[in-house]
């Protein structure tokens, strides 16, 4: 597995590309990256994680971050990824449009890209899904909910472990 900064630029002739924050890579993360490595091996093209560091909620909300970005390339490493692209969440690249971001993904010639379907990028989370669908095609995941019917998210997981209920966040993680 290989893994760069976003301003390397990097260029593939050919990708299946997942993008998100990725932070605590829980079952609905999981999920998402092994579709996307499924699909990148049927396609015979490379996969990629294109992620963020630190994660947006991290950078805006001060949120408690689940796993360094050590931990997360070891586990998408254990996924089976091909390539990670880590973009340093900062001030001026939160400035930037989606339309921007939209060109950065160009230079990966996506097949496909798969992400949820609550999926939202740039400036003011102004981009969407039906953005992203406008350059690509992007086959959404269906939401992975936990036994108790809610949506697993990494804020869910936060604030389980706020509430000190640390035996809850072990199956919405699976790991
Ligand atoms: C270029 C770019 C700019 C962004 N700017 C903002 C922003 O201004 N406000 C915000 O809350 N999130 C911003 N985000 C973060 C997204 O809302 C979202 O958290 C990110 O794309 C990761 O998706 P995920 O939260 O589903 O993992 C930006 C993302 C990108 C790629
Ligand atoms: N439960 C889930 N089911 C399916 N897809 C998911 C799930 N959780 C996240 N995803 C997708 O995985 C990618 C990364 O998501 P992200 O890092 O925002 O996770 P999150 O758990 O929603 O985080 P947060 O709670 O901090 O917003 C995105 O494409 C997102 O749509």
């Amino acid at each position: 597995m290989e893994v760069h900064e976003a301003n390397e630029n990097l260029i593939l002739p050919k990708s299946i590309i997942t993008i998100g924050a990725f932070d605590g890579v829980h079952r609905g993360h999981q999920k998402v990256i092994r579709e996307t490595v499924r699909e990148s091996a049927i396609e015979g093209v490379q996969s990629v994680v294109y992620t963020f560091d630190p994660p947006p909620r991290a950078y805006f909300q001060g949120a408690h971050i689940l796993t360094s970005v050590k931990e997360k390339i070891h586990r998408f490493k254990r996924l089976g990824v091909d390539y990670v692209v880590i973009a340093p969440f900062d001030e001026s690249y939160t400035k930037r449009s989606p339309e921007s971001f939209i060109s950065e993904l160009k230079r990966l010639n996506p097949k496909s890209i798969r992400v949820g379907e609550d999926f939202r990028f740039g400036k003011s989370r102004k981009g969407d899904v039906d953005l992203l669908k406008k350059h690509f095609l992007v086959q959404p995941i269906h939401t992975v909910y936990c036994t108790k019917g809610t949506r697993i998210s990494s804020t869910r997981i936060r604030e389980l472990m706020l509430e000190g209920d640390i035996q809850q966040t072990e199956p919405l993680l699976g790991w």
